[in-house]
């Protein structure tokens, strides 16, 4: 049903997952859902993604066949331990490119981190492949590999956040958080949110349809921020016209990374338009 259904609600992209979410005994017929899916025509306007089996599970490679050939934009590989798994995965792609007349390189890669050894690795990973567009964390699985717990504060995670997010600035690729596991607390999810924005995160993962118009919301930009950001660029383009390189808006200095993070205010308005409160 949520194959089928999926289409309908506002995510930026929807990924399709055969990996933790699917039984053993489905495996197959999971593949061949998700397949089916992805030539479906009511997908071709979104972007999709794949969650795989990993390379070396008896799944891994049916599964990454199965994706190649239906046309995913984008493959997530899960529990990405070394930059080795990237390359691994991608000398595959490459061949099923090629065998099914895909365009090779064309299909994008998205490793998650959920390990302590692919966390110490982050930035190798990061930089293993031009087809990556991104790295993101999968806390689950990450807080099992320490021994402790998700808490609302996500003390655990702070580390692994920003090793992820170092790395992946480094490289000059996206960012994404993991999933809320609650799908009914919605305050937390927000706490949660707020805090991934804050560290500099592009996204999240989301595990229900709820979560979305929360996510947008909050990634929205205010009116206030707008107002401040067009003050910000029209001083910026008359201290240009003036040949000056700084210049005082109400007292606080305007410069280069100032002027940028204006322009990225006002293309999240044009993406997401305003924040309600
Ligand atoms: C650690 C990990 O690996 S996380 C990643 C893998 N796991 C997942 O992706 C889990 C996906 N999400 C889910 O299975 C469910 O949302 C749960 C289990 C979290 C919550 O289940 P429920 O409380 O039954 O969901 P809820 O009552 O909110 O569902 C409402 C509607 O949204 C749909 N829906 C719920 N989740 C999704 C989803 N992820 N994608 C698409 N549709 C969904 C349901 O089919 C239902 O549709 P309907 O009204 O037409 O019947
Ligand atoms: O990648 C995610 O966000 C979901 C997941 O597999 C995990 O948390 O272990
Ligand atoms: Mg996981």
């Amino acid at each position: 049903a949520m194959v089928s259904n999926a289409f309908i609600y506002p995510a930026d992209a929807l990924m399709f997952d055969l990996e933790d979410s699917v039984a053993l005994r489905e495996k197959d017929a999971a593949r061949r859902l998700v397949f089916h899916a992805l030539q479906h025509p009511l997908y071709q306007e979104v972007e999709t993604i794949v969650r795989v089996n990993a390379l070396d599970s008896e799944y891994g490679l049916q599964d990454l066949n199965a994706v190649v050939r239906g046309g995913a934009d984008i493959v997530r590989l899960p529990k990405t331990d070394t930059p080795q798994d990237v390359l691994d995965v991608e000398a595959e792609i490459l061949c099923i490119e090629r065998e099914c007349g895909r365009e090779p390189g064309s299909t994008g890669l998205l490793a998650a981190i959920e390990s302590p050894l692919g966390i110490t690795q982050a930035t190798a990973i990061a930089f293993a492949s031009p087809r990556l567009i991104g790295i993101a964390l999968g806390a689950e699985d990450y807080v099992r590999n320490l021994r402790t717990e998700r808490s609302a504060e996500g003390t655990e995670l702070l580390f692994a956040r920003c090793a992820i997010l170092q790395a992946a600035r480094a490289a000059g690729i996206q960012a994404f958080d993991t999933v809320y596991s609650d799908a009914n607390n919605d305050a937390g999810f927000l706490h949660e949110a707020a805090h991934i924005k804050q560290l500099g995160f592009d996204g999240k993962s989301l595990i229900n349809p709820r979560q979305i118009d929360l996510l947008h919301n909050l990634f929205a930009p205010t009116q206030q921020e707008v107002d401040h950001a067009r003050l910000v660029i029209d001083a910026a383009e008359a201290s240009a016209r003036e040949g000056r390189g700084v210049v005082s808006l109400n007292g606080k200095m305007v410069d280069q990374p100032i002027i940028e993070r204006a322009r990225v205010v006002l293309a999240r308005v044009a993406l997401s338009g305003l924040r309600e409160e």
